[in-house]
This record gives C-alpha cells, sequence and structure tokens, in this order.
C-alpha cells in the first residue's frame, strides 16, 4: 500500500569536521542518502556500528546540518526553518536516545509532565496527557518511585512515554532496547507496535539482531559506511509469541519487576518549575 511521505531525505550528505574525531579524510559519516517514509510505517534502519544511523536521526531532528541535500518531514525542510520554527519541529517529533536522560530522583509521572512543560504546554492538559501517555506503555502514572529504582526495560517505557506525550506524529528512536534482556526487548517492540497502530510514524535505528528478527517493521533501512545499501518494503505481522516462548519469559516481565521490594528509598519531591531539573530534560 501506498503512504504519503512524512519523512523524505533526498540526497543528503554529511561529514564531521576532522579536527573532533571524526573518520580519517573526511569520509562523510552519511553519503548521498535518499529515502521516503510513508505516514504510518514502522521503519527499521539497520547497520553496523559507525554506519551513520545516529547521523541520520540527528539530522531529521535538526541536531546536526547536511553539508548537501534536504531533509523533509511533512513537506517541510527541516534545516530551512526559522529559529522560532524549531520547537514546532521538535513538538512534531518524539525521540528516544539510548542515554535517556530521565531524571532519577523524580517519579515517571514527574519526568513526563516537565518535559512536557518544557516543550511549553501549560495548564490542566499537562497532567492528564502525562498520565495517558504512561498508561499508554503499560506505566503505573501513579507510582511513587523515583525512576532511579526501576528497572532498564521500566525506565525506557518512561522514555518511550515522555516522547510520546505530546502526541508526536513520528517518533525517532535510536537503539531504543539497548542493554535490555531479550524479552524486554520484545517487550519494547510490542509496546512500539501498539503506537504504530495508533497511528504514530516509527523510524527506529539498531544493530541488534533480535531487533532486526522480531521488529513488525514495513520498511527496512540498511546503511553501511554511510551509504543506504538497501531500502526494502516489507510485510512483518507483529510475532511476538513464538520468540517468548522460547525465552520462556512471560511477555508482561515488567510487571512482575514491579513490586515496591525493588527500591524503598524515598523520592525526592520535585517542585512545579524547578529549574535545574528542566534543563536537565529539554
Ligand atoms: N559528533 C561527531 N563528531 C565527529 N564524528 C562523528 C560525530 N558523530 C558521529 N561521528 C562519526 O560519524 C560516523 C557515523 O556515526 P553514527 O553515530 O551516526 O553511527 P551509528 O550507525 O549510529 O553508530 P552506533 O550504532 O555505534 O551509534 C562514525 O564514523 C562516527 O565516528
Amino acid at each position: 500500500m501506498a503512504h504519503a511521505s512524512i519523512i523524505e531525505l533526498s540526497r543528503v550528505t554529511k561529514t564531521y569536521g576532522q579536527t573532533d574525531g571524526s573518520r580519517p579524510n573526511g569520509l562523510p559519516a552519511l553519503s548521498d542518502v535518499s529515502l521516503r517514509i510513508g505516514k504510518g510505517e514502522f521503519a527499521l534502519l539497520m547497520g553496523p556500528s559507525g554506519a551513520g544511523k545516529s547521523t541520520l536521526l540527528k539530522l531529521i531532528l535538526a541536531m546536526e546540518q547536511p553539508d548537501r541535500g534536504t531533509i523533509r518531514v511533512a513537506g517541510r525542510d527541516v534545516h530551512r526553518l526559522t529559529k522560532g520554527s524549531i520547537p514546532y519541529l521538535r513538538r512534531n517529533l518524539g525521540a528516544v536516545f539510548q542515554d535517556f536522560k530521565l531524571l532519577p530522583e523524580a517519579t515517571p509521572l514527574e519526568n513526563v509532565r516537565l518535559t512536557l512543560q518544557v516543550l511549553g504546554l501549560r495548564g490542566r492538559d499537562v497532567l492528564s496527557r502525562a498520565k495517558e501517555s504512561l498508561e499508554r506503555v503499560g506505566l503505573d502514572p501513579n507510582s511513587r518511585k523515583p525512576v532511579r529504582c526501576l528497572s532498564g526495560g521500566e525506565q525506557q517505557r518512561v522514555a518511550l512515554a515522555r516522547a510520546l506525550a505530546n502526541r508526536p506524529p513520528v517518533l525517532l528512536a535510536d537503539e531504543p532496547t539497548g542493554n535490555l534482556d531479550p524479552a524486554l526487548t520484545l517487550d519494547i517492540l510490542r509496546q512500539l507496535e501498539l503506537i504504530r497502530a495508533a497511528g504514530t510514524t516509527i523510524l527506529l535505528a539498531t544493530h541488534d539482531p533480535l531487533v532486526f528478527r522480531h521488529a513488525p517493521a514495513s520498511r527496512i533501512l540498511h546503511l553501511e559506511m554511510g551509504r543506504l545499501i538497501e531500502d526494502r518494503v516489507v510485510d512483518r505481522a507483529p510475532n511476538f509469541t513464538a520468540e517468548l516462548d522460547a525465552f520462556g519469559e512471560p511477555i508482561d516481565a515488567l510487571a512482575a519487576i514491579d513490586d515496591d521490594e525493588f527500591c524503598d528509598e524515598p523520592v525526592v519531591e520535585l517542585r512545579p518549575g524547578a529549574d535545574a531539573n528542566l534543563e536537565e530534560v529539554a
């Protein structure tokens, strides 16, 4: 089925400055990359370490500038946006990076709520949206635990909830299952599939073969040495049950982890407007 494009790269090349530790000889991190991702797709960006996956995501987020080429999100060239429009772009793109930088002393709800405030949301909407997005990823919005007491998988879910709280049409995820065991990896994939089924376009970068085998992707993009060597439409029905049987773990492994013995440290209350914390979330 043809989709209208929501992300479009046209002949994009990106070289990092040679003085800051990039590849020798100024080899581009991305070389003449063109691709389109349709609305509602689940695109998997594969490739070994150093292939250029994070660079591609950062270019879409306008965190890096291309040397050449154009990058459009929902038809708008993200590198020609006025400064004032960058927050607009960020609001439309949810992002989960591996170093998800949650506030360790804050509860999941505080983490999500503060991010929404940084994005400029105010009023009653903030709390209800924060709660809704935690519920959406299967977490209890009323949990009083600081996130440092949560398991890796639970923390990753908080990061996902934070990226989704603003209901962005597109979710960019860079190794969102890094450091998670196989059962939790599959659990995150299941969450992502639910998010996609609710209408969010997903671009997930990974070099994890387990993710490659099980992500319910509609498109496989393969980068190597900065070049897009494969762009293939696939039709994969989500199926997490067979692999879980093999691991002998229940799919809802997180529910079992979430018990009070895990951490009994008190929560440090964050006051609304605690600016020192806001900077870390942004
Ligand atoms: N800020 C930077 N400055 C200089 N070189 C960089 C920078 N970021 C990335 N690179 C270089 O660009 C190339 C692509 O890196 P990138 O992080 O995009 O790859 P990746 O596929 O995401 O790898 P990984 O899976 O290890 O994160 C690598 O050679 C890397 O060393």
